[in-house]
């Protein structure tokens, strides 16, 4: 047995391609300005409206040419169009070849009027039912022959089943109810105007059967509009949406549509005016626009090449050639801001705009494919109307787009949008399709020389007598047989008449039926051959089949599970993308309070450091205040010292002066020491604990409490104190008292010629010693001391903190007043105070 080439798979590589061809049609302007004008036959030039849709003049002023493969002006008819664009596929469409053909364009362009067009100026649609029937008028297939085996195939039937068919269905109209005329009232058919072109090339060894089908794409759903009207509680059911599946050749189709056979074009317009009504009706239900869906109107040619004999077709369902067209009329593609749309709408727009950005995205994606060699994933599965139309780009067919444009500068933005995507759509290349004819070995012809046979025998074929109404009926019913009057001769006479047309329709119907007899007793013979063999092949097939069945409704099962499961994601997916929306609006409130609030917090941080900036100016202020002020205390201070310094000074030289009196009386320096300090004794008799004899070391000295005690015990120098006496006066006046300053380490210089003599110096303390003699003769020994300090910058400074003065007084000198040793007293304990 033979069987066909997979079309698809295995000549997908080795064929040539053609691009898609696109045409442009520019529809009349009603009213307004234009930006469209039709240059020649294949260009359109496109010029920025001087205003745009708000009204604000243009400043960006743009000529745009597009090319195409034919421009139709304002003025072009619709046989026109359809003569150039439609005709050529209903030639493929003869031929065994699939063709595509899609308007596209703008909301109100003039997609629906190029498709379907009035009954008085049809567009292409009625015209390609109007050729269609012309051309295979001669070579129709009796009804019920071909029978659509709802897995995108069809199954072969005889002459006989097919006119049981038939018998069937003329008895059930008969039965039936006269249902209403299915060609809405509105329509007049009569005033259509029927194209008369016919294709003259038609095999005439085949014999051909239309079907028809009508689905739209609403909201990335696929709805047969042929599918019954069912009611629910009197109203009307909500459509069922269909799937799409791929049958053995890997076409797509959708599965379980209607396909209805049509045999005329009358028949063609009453399935698709029932479409019509139909689609009314659902969007009625869906409360959806018209607009808003994709129409798809598919056009299935199925052919078969007849027997030998040249009088049936061949019982082989694999030598059926199946062709297509499928017109489709593309929902308007201007963007949902422009319609400004909402709910519904809005969802409808979103998803044309999606089925359409894919259709843009697949496209793109072909031609970088193809012009790059690359091999990206087109994305056909992502919209139901890229899917449905997968193997005309992956597989072969002629692809065929319409652009509708009209040229009011309103349109302006959406319509450059579409030209551009009409332009890259050129671009596309298509493998260019093959008739999948096949060459049985029989003899061109047959059917020809069949039907000269039987004329000349006299056997016309029942094809060619369709007046015979019902294939066993003998004519209409008889006339009134009332007989009224016995002279009425006529009605004997019509009776008669009646009688022998009656008859010779017997004898017609007798002879057919003897024929069909012998046919089919030969038949039945022949079968009855093939179905022994037939029989057991049949067996291992059915097994096959058994178990390809059930995988096949496991599958479908599974299908419709994961369909079902699919759409529930695709509404979570919405959810989530609403939830999404609103968490973001709420994400954009919070970040909105948050930036306030750090604009806040800057503002807080700019009036603390102001405020801290005005505090520490006026700490400073205060602390300068404070400063002054102790500034002032301490000179104050000083002044006071000051004075009371000049006064001891006073006090020392008066006492001096008693002193050298009372020294007069005591021969050695020494012993005037002695006495001094019994005289100090003497005129102190309130302090009895101090002692100038003392010396430093002396344990009871230490701890004897009093100021003065304390700093009679003269230069008690800790251990690891070094001192640095200067003692410039080399030859000084032994002292010869007590009160020996006591340095256990000391370095004696007489000179210091620089200030590394003291810096360098190992030395912490400093003591200068000098002596003078006054008028009188008697020596005062000053020693003055200090801590040595060193500074930062390498130097060194002294601060005295003690002057020692020893003065030798006369003992003989007569002592003024014991209130004045006293005071002496007294003012030496303050001066020592004051200096420590
Ligand atoms: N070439 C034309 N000549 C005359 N009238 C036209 C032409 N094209 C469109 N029209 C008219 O313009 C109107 C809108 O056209 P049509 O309905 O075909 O637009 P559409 O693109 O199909 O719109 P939608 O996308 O909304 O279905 C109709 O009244 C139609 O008769």
């Amino acid at each position: 047995m033979w069987k066909p080439q997979r079309k698809y798979l295995d000549r997908k590589n080795s064929l040539e391609k053609d691009p898609v061809e696109v045409y442009c049609r520019v529809k009349p302007l009603d009213s307004g300005v234009g930006c469209i004008k039709v240059l020649d036959s294949k260009t359109v030039l496109v010029t920025t409206p001087d205003f745009n849709i708000r009204g604000i003049p243009t400043t960006n002023f743009k000529e745009i040419q597009y090319t195409f493969q034919h421009v139709f002006d304002e003025k072009c008819t619709q046989k026109e169009v359809f003569d150039s664009v439609a005709y050529p596929l209903i030639e493929a469409l003869i031929s065994g070849k699939n063709g595509l053909l899609f308007t596209y364009g703008v909301s109100g362009s003039g997609k629906t009027f190029t498709m379907n067009g009035a009954p008085d100026n049809g567009g292409i649609l009625p015209r390609c039912f109007d050729v269609l029937f012309n051309s295979i008028s001669h070579a129709q297939a009796r009804k019920y022959v071909f029978k659509p085996d709802r897995m995108n195939g069809f199954d072969v039937q005889s002459n006989v089943d097919a006119m049981m068919e038939i018998q069937r269905d003329m008895l059930q109209a008969q039965r039936a109810p006269k249902t209403p005329r299915k060609i809405p009232s509105d329509v007049n058919l009569e005033d259509r105007v029927p194209d008369l072109g016919k294709i003259t090339e038609v095999d005439d060894d085949c014999l051909y059967t239309v079907f028809v089908s009508h689905v739209e794409i609403y909201n990335n759903h696929i709805y047969d509009l042929l599918d019954d009207i069912l009611e629910e509680g009197g109203r009307p059911k909500l459509p069922q949406s269909k799937i799409l599946r791929e049958d053995a050749n890997h076409n797509m189709f959708v599965h379980g549509v209607n396909e209805v056979e049509v045999t005329s074009t009358e028949e063609a317009f009453e399935v698709y005016y029932k479409g019509q009504k139909r689609k009314r009706m659902a969007h009625t239900c869906l409360n959806a626009e018209s607009s808003r869906s994709h129409s798809v109107f598919t056009l299935r040619l199925v052919q078969a090449p007849l027997n030998s004999s040249g009088d049936e077709v061949l019982q082989e369902k694999n030598i059926v050639c199946i062709s297509q067209l499928s017109l489709v009329d593309l929902a308007g593609s201007e963007r949902t801001n422009r319609t400004k749309n909402s709910g519904q709408r809005l969802r409808e727009a979103g998803n044309i705009n999606n089925s359409l950005l894919t259709l843009r995205t697949c496209f793109e994606i072909l031609r970088e494919n193809q012009m790059n060699g690359t091999s990206k994933v087109v994305p056909y599965r992502q919209s139901r109307l890229t899917h449905l139309f997968k193997n005309y780009f992956d597989g072969e067919g002629k692809v065929k787009m319409i652009v509708c444009v009209n040229p009011i500068a309103d349109d302006y933005d959406e319509t450059i949008h579409v030209l551009k995507f009409a332009d890259m759509s050129k671009e596309i290349q298509v493998t260019r399709p093959i008739a999948m004819k096949l060459d049985l070995g029989l003899t061109p012809g047959r059917r020809r020389v069949n039907l000269n046979i039987r004329d000349e025998n006299g056997n016309q074929a029942l094809d060619s007598s369709p007046e015979l109404g019902l294939v066993y009926s003998l004519g209409p019913e008889f006339p009134p047989l009332v007989l009224s009057d016995p002279n009425q001769a006529d009605l004997i006479k019509n009776l008669m008449s009646f009688l022998e047309v009656r008859l010779g329709k017997r004898n017609v119907l007798q002879k057919e039926l003897l024929l069909k007899h012998k046919n089919f007793r030969s038949r039945l013979v022949e079968i009855e051959k093939e179905n022994v063999l037939a029989k057991q092949e049949l067996a291992s097939v059915k097994a096959t089949l058994e178990v390809e069945r059930r995988k096949s409704s496991l599958l479908e099962s599974k299908l419709v599970n994961l369909e079902s499961s699919c759409t529930k994601l695709e509404w979570k997916v919405q959810e989530k993308n609403n939830e999404i929306s609103v968490l973001k609006k709420e994400l954009d409130s919070v970040t909105a309070g948050l930036s306030q609030k750090v604009v806040e917090k800057e503002r807080e941080k700019q009036r603390m450091k102001q405020r801290m900036l005005t505090e520490k100016q006026r700490a400073n202020k205060e602390i300068q205040q404070k400063q002054k002020e102790l500034t002032e205390e301490f000179k104050t201070q000083i002044r006071r010292k000051d004075e009371k310094l000049r006064l001891v000074k006073e006090i020392i030289s008066n006492d001096s002066a008693i002193l050298r009196e009372r020294n007069n009386l005591t021969p050695s320096s020494s012993e005037g020491d002695l006495r001094t300090a019994d005289l100090i004794k003497k005129f102190t008799p309130s302090m009895p604990q101090v002692s100038w004899a003392l010396s430093a070391d002396s344990p009871a000295t230490s701890k004897q409490d009093g100021p003065l005690t304390r700093r009679m015990s003269r230069s008690v120098s800790n251990v690891a104190e070094i001192w640095l006496d200067h003692r410039p006066v080399t030859s000084a006046t032994p002292l010869n008292t007590v009160l020996q300053p006591r340095m256990k380490k000391r370095k004696s210089v007489t000179k210091l010629t620089d200030a590394k003599d003291v810096a360098n110096s190992k030395s912490s303390k400093y003591c200068l010693t000098t002596q003078e003699a006054d008028s009188a003769g008697e020596v005062e020994t000053r020693l003055y001391k200090g801590d040595i300090i060193p500074t930062t910058g390498g130097g060194a400074q002294v601060i005295f903190n003690d002057v020692e003065t020893l003065r030798q007084v006369s003992p003989t000198k007569t002592t003024p007043l014991k209130r004045r040793s006293d005071e002496m007293t007294y003012e030496t304990r303050s001066i020592v105070s004051y200096l420590q």
